[in-house]
């Protein structure tokens, strides 16, 4: 194996870009470093692997010793830190304000449950941290300035937990993909590999690589983007804004701490979300406004900044006087990835939250379990795509009539709906009143149930289907754990994974 020392001048950038089945050793052998906001400990190897590409950032200068090959690697001096610096640093004050006006606050008592349907907020913004969303286009690197600001936050040793808030669902977070996730964060977290990115949570078992085991809130959207069905990827986005306002209400340190919340990049795109064609962006207003943001990050494009100013006029004025949009300039080492890079991701993600980290015989591994139950036992309900053409493509003066998305109940006397199972990620939904959720729509819909019927659902697990056999009607599932499963409910949608 090669070995090398590089030397990186201060305020300087090491950039590397690993290949497929490239694997490579990085030693801090001299000087301060971080990797995405993250400190590197002095003389600890850390093993980059899975595709990974990164950049290692110094503010005094260091020597890095490395081991291996990479397919790219230069030294930049044109970095975008200290702009996230002064943002991490404008961040801090509200913090700190913040927790110098908590003592007053007494949330209110209600129970979590009861107060769903129109939920009124009651956290006072003076004494919360900072809301933060980033949006941008395709990997204009969102989840890494998100990520830089969630460890610069973590690791001011002031205790802050703050929260991020995964609204991408082609990459998980810490769960695997397709969810839609708040977790707190209580120390920095660091990237080795793009497949536990923002850390393992404790669901999947041991803690993995570095980070503590995080717990987060989580709803099933099931597909990798919020142009597949908008309306439920709508509908779940508001409910975990209503999850994190209870949770903040009782929580002052997280409350304090911040909210950093990373999009994905159809968030950009004008026309997803919404049935009429004048109004744009439907997406991040309905964000906005879930979320009650303060501070919009738009990483560095123009046109998205002017038209997101515009956008702001047009709100509703209680709600645009909070929000200040801020332009960030987009990193050169930002790298574009493309649909391949991505699935193969996806399944590594699936595939680590049930096996653990298999690349490195040094990492944590799991022991899944392989079960087979009774097909009628469970009651499995697919999240469709919207297939409804879009407005501007209806005859003109015409307009669409549009009705409630079902949950499709998976019809088990049928062989070709059962077999759209197979291989199938499936995710576990528990309904704290499952039966009235279950009975409700079962005469006109056949058993489908209405999409805001999964605002109350709680994620509880995931499996994969590995295998049917009709004949003997039973189903064998992959589960993270022995034991009896924590619901027999799931719903799925287009994710899948087998062993190859
Ligand atoms: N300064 C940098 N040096 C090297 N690689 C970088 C840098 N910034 C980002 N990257 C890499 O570029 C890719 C895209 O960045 P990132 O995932 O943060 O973008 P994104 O906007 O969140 O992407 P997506 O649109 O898929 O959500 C990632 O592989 C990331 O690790």
């Amino acid at each position: 194996m090669t070995q090398r020392v590089v030397s990186i001048p201060p305020l300087n950038e090491f950039r590397l870009e690993l290949d497929v089945n490239e694997e490579l050793s990085i030693r801090l052998v001299e000087g301060r470093a971080e990797l995405n906001g993250c400190e590197l400990s002095l003389e600890k190897s850390l093993a980059l692997k899975d595709e990974l590409k990164c950049s290692i950032y110094t503010w005094t200068g260091c020597k890095l010793e490395i081991t291996g090959q990479s397919l790219v690697e230069y030294t930049s001096n044109e970095t975008p830190l200290i702009t996230y610096l002064n943002l991490h640093l404008a961040f801090e004050q509200q913090r700190i304000k913040a927790r110098n006006t908590q003592s007053d606050f007494k949330p209110s008592p209600e129970k979590p449950n009861e107060r769903l349907p129109g939920y009124v907020n009651a956290v006072d913004a003076s004494s919360s941290g900072y809301r933060v969303m980033v949006i941008g286009q395709e990997d204009s690197g969102k989840s890494t300035l998100s990520k830089t600001l969630l460890n610069y936050a973590a690791r001011t040793g002031k205790g802050w937990t703050p929260i991020f808030v995964n609204l991408d669902p082609s990459d998980g977070g810490p769960l695997p993909p397709g969810t839609l996730s708040a977790t707190a964060y209580s120390t920095s977290t660091q990237t080795t590999s793009p497949v536990n990115a923002f850390g393992s949570c404790s669901t999947s078992g041991a803690a993995l690589d570095n980070s503590a085991a995080l717990i987060p809130q989580a709803l099933p959207y099931a597909h990798a983007s919020p142009a597949r069905n908008p309306k439920v990827y709508k509908i779940l986005l508001e409910a975990l804004a209503r999850r994190l306002d209870m949770r903040l209400e009782r929580d002052a340190k997280a409350r304090s701490s911040g909210v950093f919340i990373d999009t994905p990049a159809a968030f950009t795109s004008a026309n997803i979300g919404s049935d009429d064609k004048n109004s744009k962006y439907d997406l991040i207003k309905h964000a906005l406004h879930a979320f009650r943001v303060d501070v919009l990050l738009v990483i560095g494009h123009e046109k998205l900044y002017i038209e997101m100013q515009r956008l702001l006029k047009s709100l509703d004025a209680n709600i645009a006087q909070n929000i200040k949009i801020l332009k960030v300039p987009k990193s050169g080492g930002a790298v574009e990835t493309d649909d391949a890079y991505r699935s193969r991701i996806q399944a590594a993600q699936i595939k680590s939250f049930f096996y653990g980290n298999m690349s490195n015989i040094s990492d944590e591994q799991l022991s899944p379990q392989s079960m087979t139950i009774k097909i009628d036992n469970l009651k499995v309900f697919k999240i469709t795509e919207d297939k409804v053409a879009p407005s501007s493509a209806l005859p003109i003066g015409a307009s669409r009539v549009l009705e409630n998305t079902q949950l499709e109940r998976v019809n088990f006397e049928s062989s070709s709906q059962l077999l759209t199972l197979v291989h199938s990620l499936l995710y576990l939904v528990k309904w704290p009143d499952s039966n009235n959720v279950l009975n409700k729509h079962a005469k006109e819909f056949e058993g489908d149930i209405d999409s805001k019927d999964l605002i109350r659902a709680d994620l509880v697990g995931f499996l994969i289907v590995t295998a049917i056999d009709s004949a003997k009607r039973t189903i064998t599932v992959l589960a993270p754990s022995p034991g009896r499963l924590p619901s027999l409910n799931a719903v799925f949608g287009s994710f899948e994974w087998q062993d190859t």
